[in-house]
């Protein structure tokens, strides 16, 4: 007899995407640049040279979109709204046609059954913002809450789940030390005050939705959990030093209203002192946090990694996605008690968990096999039901992505979707991997 894997009654089961990945149409109907509109046509900057320009043509194809849903049982569905979309300029001006495309978006998913969940910022900040200093100007905590107010007053009752942002960590990580995401900076002096100002900008639109909202809030944060090469002293506090700069450093001042100390070892004459008010607006209380898992992290003391002085250790007992991240479906589970013990057992979303493996540019006489991506769900879905069954209050699961998308400036070489798109003809095709989490939808997850 195979385990019987029951899940909670109200546990939600969704896909997720984000607006620049898969709506194309950047400047369509008013709509302002974002950051990502300028550094996907700067080059070097994609592989491929490939940009956001079409990607999935969703902003003219949402309805299908809607109906592939609809078809697969999807119970919930995360997008994120354009920013720039909405408010051309980030301030000021509302481009009623910007709000009217995420108001049908929202009415339709409604229509059909599908709880939306909106992410009001998933990386794609309005240029005109970035002009004015971006996330590394204090004046954003107030911007954001600008345009936080007008989502929430034109959409809360509708959307009855926000999330403020979408992983601060690679926003900060990869936009304003390493450079590889949008804005591309390099600076050691930059991530810690871009760092700041999301969460600034995070509490401050909390505080609008108390005042303005009738639902839920929280953040999304993505969490890969660390685990030490060696027991050595060096790795050790190596693993601790990777696990507060990629973890902690997020729901810590959240939870807590305080950093990690080790931020400061890490960053040193970088790290600022923080004022107590910006510490006392970041801690809002939440009504959930959404936990994006894709993969686990070995870590060793590696002097000559700037500034971490941390390199992960290849895993070679494992199999690896096609963005060079092992499969450990352990990780999820230790993940989810990690957040259940630390933070006091608070709502959670799995708000993304998928994986990139190599799917062909056309579907095969209109099947898409993936047998790879069946196994990670399977076995990730598996981890999820295990961390419930040790206490984890986890209330959803939202698959990474809804559709194959623009994996940011790795273009369109990696497809995480669970529906394959022919990016000559955007023709949608379910992989296997969808039809499988059909089935599981549709059994509420006996079918594990
Ligand atoms: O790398 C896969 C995903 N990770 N989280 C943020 C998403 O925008 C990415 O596509």
């Amino acid at each position: 007899m195979s385990k019987q894997y029951r899940f909670p009654e109200n546990f939600l089961w969704g896909s997720a995407t984000a607006a620049y990945q898969i709506e194309g149409s950047p400047l369509a109907d008013g709509a302002g640049p974002s950051i990502w509109q300028r550094f996907a046509h700067t080059p070097g900057r994609m592989l491929n040279d490939d940009n956001g320009d079409v990607a999935c043509d969703h902003y003219n194809r949402w309805r299908d979109d809607v109906g592939l849903m609809k078809q697969l049982g999807m119970q919930g569905y995360r997008f994120s709204v354009s920013w720039s979309r909405v408010m051309p300029e980030g301030r000021g001006r509302v481009n009623p046609k910007g709000l009217d495309f995420y108001e049908r978006l929202v009415d339709t998913l409604l229509e059909n059954g599908i709880q939306p969940t909106a992410t009001l910022f998933h990386w794609d900040l309005p240029a005109a913002l970035d002009d004015r200093g971006g996330w590394l100007n204090p004046d954003i905590a107030d911007w954001f809450g600008e345009y936080s107010e007008v989502m929430y007053k034109r959409l809360d009752g509708r959307i009855k789940r926000w999330a403020t942002l979408n992983e601060p960590w690679v926003v900060t990580d990869g936009g304003y030390l390493h450079g590889a995401l949008a804005p591309g900076h390099r600076n050691r002096f930059e991530a810690p005050i871009a760092s700041h100002n999301l969460l600034r900008a995070h509490g401050k639109s909390v505080q609008v939705y108390r005042a303005v909202g009738k639902h839920e809030v929280g953040l999304v944060v993505n969490i890969e959990p660390k685990y030490p090469a060696s027991q050595s002293p060096e790795d050790l506090a190596a693993t601790r030093r990777a696990e507060a700069y990629m973890n902690r450093q997020y729901l810590d001042p959240v939870f807590f209203g305080t950093y990690p100390e080790e931020l400061r070892e890490i960053f040193g004459e970088a790290w600022p002192e923080w004022p107590q008010a910006d510490m006392d607006l970041i801690r809002q209380p939440l009504d959930f946090i959404g936990v994006n898992y894709y993969t686990r992290n070995v870590a060793r003391h590696d002097e000559a990694n700037w500034p971490l002085k941390v390199s992960p250790v290849r895993q070679t007992q494992h199999t690896y996605t096609e963005t060079g991240w092992e499969v450990f479906p352990q990780g999820l589970t230790d993940t989810l008690t990690w957040v259940k013990e630390r933070y006091g057992n608070p709502k959670v979303f799995i708000t993304e968990n998928g994986a990139a493996f190599f799917d062909p540019p056309k579907a095969e006489r209109g099947r898409v096999r993936d047998p790879l991506r069946v196994s990670y769900l399977r076995q990730h879905l598996r981890a999820v039901h295990k961390a419930i069954e040790a206490g984890c209050d986890i209330q959803g699961y939202y698959v990474w992505s809804l559709l194959d998308n623009l994996e940011w400036s790795l273009g369109y070489s990696k497809r995480f979707g669970i529906v394959h798109v022919d990016f000559e003809t955007q023709t949608r095709t379910p992989k296997d991997s969808a039809r499988y989490y059909a089935s599981v939808v549709a059994s509420h997850g006996e079918a594990l």
